[in-house]
């Protein structure tokens, strides 16, 4: 096991897409859907978009072949194996929900690589109906994060993941996203640590306006090419400088490869 932690956003991270989006387009629920979006907030608008899919017909088996072939870049799960092989912890942290990614992730043959995944809890009710429920009952109480969605505040996930990897000694962590929902996170996150934004999507964005709020090192990404170089040369540098310690002789490969890597000053 490597002393690193990966975290994945999921939509427009691994797959290419919003899933979401995806699904509701590819089943011809748009119209509907653009209809329902000004009057509910996201999380609640798929639970009921899930209501209408149910309405006009549309099985669970149908959901399942639309994400079947769900875009995705041909380097991303190559990369996500390549990490797994090298010991590190692989973990999930969606706004999307568990049947989306579990789907997927099962007809990719990466499931088993991912220790936890973090998302909306759904499930299949009895009437053969997929239900999306929040991660956060905000019914109950409120996360308390002006940042995040009522449903997710992704930023209360990393810190319960940082608590965790505390009791287990050092771990560091390397986060890759793209939404706003991911700014949360990446501000929790430490100098040791390091954070991928997908250049020009909103965490981007987010990051280049408040770069004072960001104390990991910045690494932006375009694309899939990207996805598996920069995490892998991350990966290796990371291990690098663990084993500076005992190995003098590796300071200067390992300054060199920093060098290499792209960054945001
Ligand atoms: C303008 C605008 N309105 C609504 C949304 C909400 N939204 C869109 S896709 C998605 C799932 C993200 O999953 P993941 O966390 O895996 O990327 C969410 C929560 C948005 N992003 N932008
Ligand atoms: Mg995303």
């Amino acid at each position: 096991m490597s002393g690193i932690v990966v975290i994945f956003d999921f939509d427009e991270t691994i797959i290419d897409v919003d899933s979401d989006n995806w699904v509701v387009n590819e089943l011809g629920a748009t119209d509907i859907f653009n209809q329902l979006l000004p009057t509910m907030p996201w999380n609640s608008l798929m639970d009921r978009m899930m209501e209408e899919l149910h309405l006009q017909g549309k099985t669970i088996e149908d959901i399942e072949q639309v994400l079947n072939r769900v875009p995705i870049h041909p380097r991303v799960v190559p990369a996500i194996k390549a990490a797994y092989a090298l010991g590190c912890d692989l973990r999930v942290v969606s706004d999307a929900n568990m049947f989306y990614i579990e789907t997927i992730l099962k007809h990719l043959g990466i499931r088993e690589c991912f220790s936890e995944i973090n998302t909306n809890p759904s499930f299949v009710d009895e009437e053969g109906k997929l239900r999306v429920l929040p991660y956060h009952d905000f019914h109950k109480s409120d996360h308390g994060c002006k940042l995040c969605p009522p449903n997710m505040c992704k930023g209360k996930i990393i810190e319960r993941i940082q608590a965790e990897l505390a009791t287990k000694g050092k771990k560091r962590i390397i986060y890759l996203g793209d939404g706003g929902g991911d700014f949360c996170p990446c501000t929790k996150l430490e100098e040791s640590d390091n954070m991928m934004p997908r250049k020009d999507f909103p965490v981007w964005k987010l990051i280049c306006e408040n770069r004072d709020l960001v104390k990991a090192e910045v690494h932006e990404w375009v694309d899939g090419i990207d996805f598996h170089g920069i995490l892998l040369q991350l990966i290796t540098l990371m291990e690098d400088s663990e084993n500076v310690i005992v190995d003098s002789t590796n300071l200067f490969d390992c300054k060199f490869k920093r060098i290499a890597l792209r960054s945001i000053a």
